[in-house]
């Protein structure tokens, strides 16, 4: 029986699109700025309590060997600088476009699974003042607020930072926007109450159906206020120390993808679909037939690798790892996103050697988040798709128009009926048995 197993790696463009002009993003490109960086010595990391540190060019021999440097040559026109171009190539490598009208995290896993975005999210423009005060007046009405401060475009945790204390103080949600067709509400878990939080933001969801916004965001946090002056020499020395931090309790509500997904079309037709990390919230719960939550890394590649040794069964896994974005794409931490990167590379042979026959593994992102661009929001680039199966010969699958060819991709090999959109890029021949 069939199974697919799909690891997305949140952020990891590999080149600006054709379009990226219209996002302000021409020339971004996420690993190759990342490599660049590396190969000049400017990401290099100690170690510390948050893991090994890194050296020098970046090293991905496993990505690598998969097609990695040369489907992001193939988008660029260049290899990345300073990586080690491996001598044998063994997967099917390529670069798709996006379709859809946003370079958002739902747009682009909706598209990667047959299900382009073509028309327009809506969006709250004005860096300040961001929201209409209707929306407002009727989320504090409603939900019973003493009010909303925020109220503006943000870094998620710059905005705690800032305003983290009058939140505690006056008992008033942080509300905060980004150029992604999003409304995020920041509160503290103890003082403000993660499950009242949660309330409001279902409040939200409800009051923006008229406004076509992608997702509300829940962005609890813990911590606590300035607590007098850091001393000299230490980070943020004579600031007030607050130590406001952001939980794993995040949770994000979407709307339903506009049309079935191939995840909906497996799970409608008896297979089984497993959501690792956010890939759930993401699709808004439809055609998931098991959640498996887990943060960080290697916890994410740990419970996909147990997915992985369950038994078969006609299935799609697929995991979202979100670090790649919200922890170092976002933070513009070029050396915490390659020591990311070398991390997952150092655990890919986990997963290939949990391969069976007839499984067909893709690796590929969402979007982009060049960690040396301007301003900290994503980039609009073109994606790695990186495809291993029983049947699928190495080589280049070439420029992809639409991500939609890796979900036409992952019908044909699930034993499904044609999506709408996309190519697949497995010959009839190359499909397993259903
Ligand atoms: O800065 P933080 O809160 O991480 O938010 C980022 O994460 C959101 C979801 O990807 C984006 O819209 C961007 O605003
Ligand atoms: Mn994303
Ligand atoms: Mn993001």
């Amino acid at each position: 029986m069939s199974r697919a197993i799909v690891l997305v790696l949140d952020s990891f463009g590999i080149g600006a699109t054709p379009d990226a002009e219209r996002f302000g993003d021409a020339g971004a490109d996420t690993l190759g700025h990342i490599a660049a960086a590396c190969a000049r010595g400017e990401a290099d990391m100690p170690a510390g309590p948050d893991g090994p540190g890194r050296r020098g060019p970046l090293a991905l021999p496993n990505l690598a060997r998969l097609g990695l440097f040369h489907a992001h040559r193939e988008s660029t026109g260049d290899w990345a600088e300073g990586v080690e171009v491996p001598a044998e190539v063994v997967g099917a490598y390529g670069h798709a476009r996006e379709l859809s009208s946003g370079k958002d995290t739902p747009s682009g896993h909706w598209e990667i699974a047959g299900v382009p975005v073509r028309f327009d999210w809506g969006y709250f423009p004005e860096r300040e003042q961001s929201f209409p005060d209707a929306l407002l007046d009727a989320l504090v009405q409603e939900a019973g607020l003493p009010g909303v401060i925020g109220n503006c475009h943000a870094s998620g945790t710059e905005i705690i930072a800032r305003l983290g204390e009058a939140h505690v103080e006056s008992g008033k949600p942080i509300v905060y926007t980004s150029a992604d067709s999003v409304f995020q509400i920041a509160a503290h878990e103890e003082t403000f109450g993660l499950e009242r939080l949660y309330q409001v933001c279902e409040i939200a969801r409800r009051l923006l159906e008229p406004y076509n916004i992608g997702r509300v965001i829940a962005r609890p946090f813990v911590g606590e206020k300035g607590v007098g002056e850091k001393g000299v020499g230490e980070k943020g020395a004579g600031k007030n120390a607050t130590t406001f931090a952001r939980t794993a309790n995040r949770r994000d509500y979407s709307v339903e993808p506009p049309a079935p997904t191939v995840l909906q079309r497996l799970h409608d037709d008896g297979g089984t679909v497993v959501a690792i990390g956010k890939i759930a919230d993401i699709y808004a719960h439809c055609g998931i037939s098991r959640t498996v939550k887990a943060s960080g890394h290697d916890a994410l590649m740990d419970a996909t690798l147990s997915a992985m040794m369950d038994a078969g069964g006609r299935r799609l896994i697929m995991t979202n790892f979100v670090d790649f974005d919200m922890v170092h794409g976002h933070r513009r931490d070029v050396p915490g996103y390659a020591a990311a990167l070398e991390h997952f590379d150092a655990r890919l042979p986990e997963v290939l050697a949990r391969l069976r026959d007839d499984d067909l593994l893709i690796l590929t992102a969402d979007h982009g988040c060049d960690p040396t661009w301007a301003g900290t929001d994503h980039t609009r680039e073109q994606i790695p798709v990186l495809a291993l199966g029983g049947r699928l010969s190495a080589g280049s699958l070439g420029a992809r128009t639409t991500f939609a060819d890796i979900g036409q991709s992952l019908a044909v090999h699930l034993g499904l009926p044609p999506m709408d959109d996309g190519m697949s890029f497995l010959r009839p021949a190359e499909t397993g048995d259903h």
